[in-house]
């Protein structure tokens, strides 16, 4: 083991008493339950059994959610799988979120060195580093006063926690988890997780006062300091700290995506460096953004203000408040932005009806999905759903529907042509364009994208989950996989019906085709009347596709362009073939509100 000179003067000393604060989805100071309480002098009211002396801030890029085989010299821990998607075999943290994720994490280090702390940066697993790093800390005669780590309640998520507490146990550590993610803390739900309601309305009704949300915490201006530990690498535990060449974001990146870009997997995200860039929110990561992106949007006189009116948008920065990613990474605290939200409407005398009443309205969404997670467990990831918890007779029904990809070499196939931008729906493709391209998607888009593949297409609801969460720069599990629960019908809450009409929302959402025309330039030429639907009035221009699949509800909004003379081309959905309409009737679900 490498020994340095502080330790060894820490070791005859033996004064350190060390609190290690591993960070999840939380990589922020500000409203931080782990750091307020790391802060220089100790809060008065530290739950602590001796004052901590010093602080030491970990993050473990964990093997299992993002590859790090491209880390020179790193061996995995257990077989050493790639982080791939289970039912797809997608990378499961694509280009988009690795850079975000990458830059939040050093900024955040960054914020901690200039607060007298710094962040050691490992890759592995960890409940391999963490035990290894106490163990050092005691070897040299520090005592650990414990590992604080938020808690998180999926699956994956919880296994770690087991795993960790149980090599902690071994050690005589205790590993404490305050709750972090909601804007509702679980200890204030009023019931437990188990009695959440099935329909988000009845919870939002149990839970929606302002008292319900605990205040923000401020940043501590100054932290203990940080507790240096010198370790050497062993099998699922790897310094990034101590690598001279990986002190650099950028560099880190590159690092972490060379096994993606060396080989792509069985599909590649398709980005054109040519095509026009309208990214609706340039996604950098990192905490220092998100609180300029929250102070630029909320207030009066401020985009926020007007959210009700323009929260369904799709082109542009500020139809929506765009911080889907930091809540993500935890750049940023929904406390913190309800808070905010509720500043600007009391400033503009807007009480229920404001920008920042739907903001919350929105954050509680997220809330009930986190819950709806920690109810339903792995149920939130199967094919079956939570259907087959609530109704299981409906849920075996359902998952008969499901079309799989015969090869996702076949270019012609529905899923690959989804994955591709090349459906031949215009409003698909260019929100399936944007999403490759950005890492985000408007909430507006994600719904019809995930209603055709669910219920034009038929396939497999989590072929697009697992595209999403390899995608998306804003991945959440519960946000994610509950979402397409809800749309493809298998959740709780399950409505027949909520199938949207693609076209008849391209023209609501997009009269002039503004948005299409961005993503899908080929349709530049197109009148508004047109442009949703090229196929229509002769042939679609330039290489654009006629569409995958036709569905019946959608011929009184082909009006004026002539009908559908085609139908679809090589596609494997049902009622495929080129013959026109298929029969299937089928409401436009985005009618209720939001359409949630
Ligand atoms: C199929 C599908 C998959 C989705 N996957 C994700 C995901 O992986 N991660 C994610 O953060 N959101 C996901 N969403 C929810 C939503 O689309 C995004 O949160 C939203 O579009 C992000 O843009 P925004 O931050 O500007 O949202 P805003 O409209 O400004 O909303 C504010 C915040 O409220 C939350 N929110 C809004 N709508 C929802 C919703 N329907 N469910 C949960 N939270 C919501 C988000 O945290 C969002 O940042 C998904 C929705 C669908 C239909």
């Amino acid at each position: 083991m490498l020994t340095c000179y502080r330790s060894l003067h820490f070791k005859m000393s033996g004064s350190r008493n060390v609190l290690l604060a591993v960070l999840r989805n939380d990589l922020r100071l500000h409203d931080h339950p782990i750091f307020s309480l790391c802060s220089d002098p100790s809060p008065a009211k530290a739950p602590f059994k001796k004052d901590i002396t010093h602080v030491l801030p970990i993050y473990i890029f964990d093997q299992g959610r993002i590859e790090v085989g491209g880390l020179p010299g790193l061996k995995k821990a257990g077989k050493g799988e790639e982080a791939r998607t289970r039912t797809g075999q997608f990378w499961r943290c694509g280009e988009h979120r690795t850079r975000y994720l990458t830059n939040s994490v050093f900024d955040v280090r960054d914020s901690l060195r200039s607060r007298n702390s710094d962040l050691s940066i490992w890759a592995g697993l960890p409940e391999v580093v963490v035990p290894r790093v106490v163990e050092a800390l005691q070897k040299r005669g520090d005592s650990v006063e414990g590992v604080w780590m938020s808690k998180e309640i999926n699956t994956e998520e919880v296994t770690t926690e087991k795993r960790l507490g149980q090599a902690l146990s071994k050690l005589g550590v205790r590993l404490v988890q305050p709750w972090d993610r909601t804007l509702v803390n679980v200890e204030d739900l009023g019931f437990p997780v188990s009695e959440l309601p099935d329909v988000f309305t009845s919870f939002r009704k149990r839970v929606e006062a302002p008292d319900m949300f605990r205040e923000p915490l401020p940043a501590p201006a100054k932290l203990k300091p940080y507790a240096d530990v010198d370790l050497e690498d062993a099998t699922g535990s790897y310094s990034l700290t101590a690598k001279d060449d990986l002190k650099d974001p950028e560099h880190v990146i590159n690092t972490l995506l060379k096994p993606l870009r060396d080989n792509p997997g069985p599909l590649k995200a398709p980005t054109s460096k040519d095509r026009p860039q309208a990214p609706a929110f340039a996604q950098n990561g990192g905490e220092t953004e998100a609180l300029k992106r929250a102070a630029y949007y909320l207030g009066r006189g401020k985009p926020g203000e007007h959210y009700k009116q323009t929260r369904n948008g799709m082109l542009g920065p500020d139809y929506s408040t765009k911080f889907s990613a930091a809540l993500a990474h935890g750049t940023i605290s929904p406390r913190l932005l309800a808070d905010e939200a509720i500043k600007m409407d009391k400033e503009t005398g807007a009480s229920r009806g404001g920008g920042g009443y739907w903001i919350v309205f929105e954050l509680l969404w997220r809330d009930y999905f986190h819950f709806v997670g920690a109810k339903y467990g792995s149920k939130l990831f199967t094919l079956l759903g939570i259907e087959e918890v609530l109704n299981p007779k409906n849920a075996g029904q359902t998952a008969q529907q499901w079309l799989y990809p015969d090869s996702m070499d076949n270019a012609k196939d529905g899923f690959v042509r989804w994955t591709q931008g090349k459906t031949g729906v215009p409003l698909v493709d260019a929100n399936m364009l944007e999403l490759a391209q950005t890492g985000f998607m408007s909430n507006r888009g994600r719904q019809n994208v995930a209603s055709f593949l669910t219920k034009d297409l038929y396939y497999d609801w989590r072929l697009g989950a697992e595209w999403f969460e390899s995608v998306l720069a804003d991945y959440d599990p519960n946000s994610n996989w509950g979402n397409w629960q809800y749309v493809a019908g298998v959740g709780n809450d399950p409505r027949a019906g909520r199938k949207f009409n693609v076209i008849k929302q391209s023209k609501d959402y997009d009269a002039n085709g503004d948005y299409v025309k961005t993503w899908l330039p080929v349709l530049a030429s197109l009148p508004p009347e047109r442009v949703h639907h090229p196929w229509t009035g002769g042939e679609p221009p330039g290489d654009y596709p006629h569409p995958v699949v036709q569905d019946g509800s959608w011929k009184p909004h082909l009006q004026g362009s002539g009908g559908g003379a085609r139908g679809a081309r090589g596609g494997r959905g049902r009622g495929r073939g080129r013959g026109g309409f298929r029969g299937r009737g089928g409401g436009d679900g985005g009618g209720r509100g939001r359409g949630h």
